[in-house]
């Protein structure tokens, strides 16, 4: 059976949970949506990256996981639709960029161990903007501890993500993958542009459930 599990993804500030809230309410789906401020080594992190990174990490992932196995439980595998707005794969890219090699090591470990059994979702939404974009939405939103951002560590992670989406593409051929460019198309503020997302998003969904009623 195709249940509609949905994937929001991109950059710090691209985007990403207000696009989902915004699918979640126009298809009635279940939004899971993660608690960044839930994560009580986030703001020491900004302060001393090398310092605080793995417990950074490893919260993150942990949480995640158990999110993601609980929202199986309860919705997935009961048949209900589910818009979130992460995959799994950004711990990975994030402990790439911020963890040094022995930490990598075992914290690569771990992270096997606890996705294998994770549900994939079945449609990504690829966001993507410049950096000037990223940073004038983040100053926006004002989280305070993102008040100091490192450009340079914002437009690495913003790289990181344009050379993995690709290879992800390329490594889950039967995951449709959507690509929105956040400079071009403005979903808050543009009706039109959220409603051409949202088509795109539900013609998505129906491919899938097409394809599985001929299998
Ligand atoms: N297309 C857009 N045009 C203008 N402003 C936007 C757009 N998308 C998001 N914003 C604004 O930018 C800010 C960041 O958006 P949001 O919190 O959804 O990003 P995010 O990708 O979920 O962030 P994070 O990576 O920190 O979880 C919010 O204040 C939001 O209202
Ligand atoms: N280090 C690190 N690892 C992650 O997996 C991760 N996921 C999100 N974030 C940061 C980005 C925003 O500031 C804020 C909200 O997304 O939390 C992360 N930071």
């Amino acid at each position: 059976m195709f249940v509609p599990f949905i994937a929001v993804e991109g950059p710090i500030g691209v985007g990403k949970t207000t696009l989902t809230a915004a699918i979640a309410k126009t298809f009635s789906y279940q939004q899971l949506q993660e608690i960044s401020s839930e994560n009580p080594f986030l703001d020491q992190f900004y302060q001393d990256k090398e310092k605080w990174s793995f417990q950074t990490e490893m919260f993150f992932l942990c949480n995640r996981y158990e999110q993601l196995k609980q929202i199986n439980k309860d919705y997935i595998s009961a048949g209900i639709p589910v818009v979130a707005d992460y995959h799994i794969f950004k711990n990975m890219l994030f402990a790439q960029r911020t963890l040094e090699a022995s930490d990598l090591a075992k914290y690569k470990e771990i992270y096997r161990i606890l996705t294998q059994d994770l549900p994939m979702p079945n449609i990504i939404i690829s966001l993507s903007a410049s950096l000037s974009t990223l940073q004038q939405r983040i100053h926006e939103r004002g989280r305070y501890y993102e008040s100091d951002m490192d450009s340079d560590y914002l437009q690495l992670l913003s790289d990181d993500y344009s050379s993995y989406i690709p290879e992800f593409e390329k490594a889950h051929p039967d995951i449709s993958v959507l690509h929105i460019d956040g400079d071009q198309m403005d979903f808050v503020r543009n009706t039109q542009d959220l409603k051409n997302i949202l088509a795109r998003v539900d013609a998505a969904v129906q491919k899938g459930l097409n394809l599985n009623e001929t299998t």
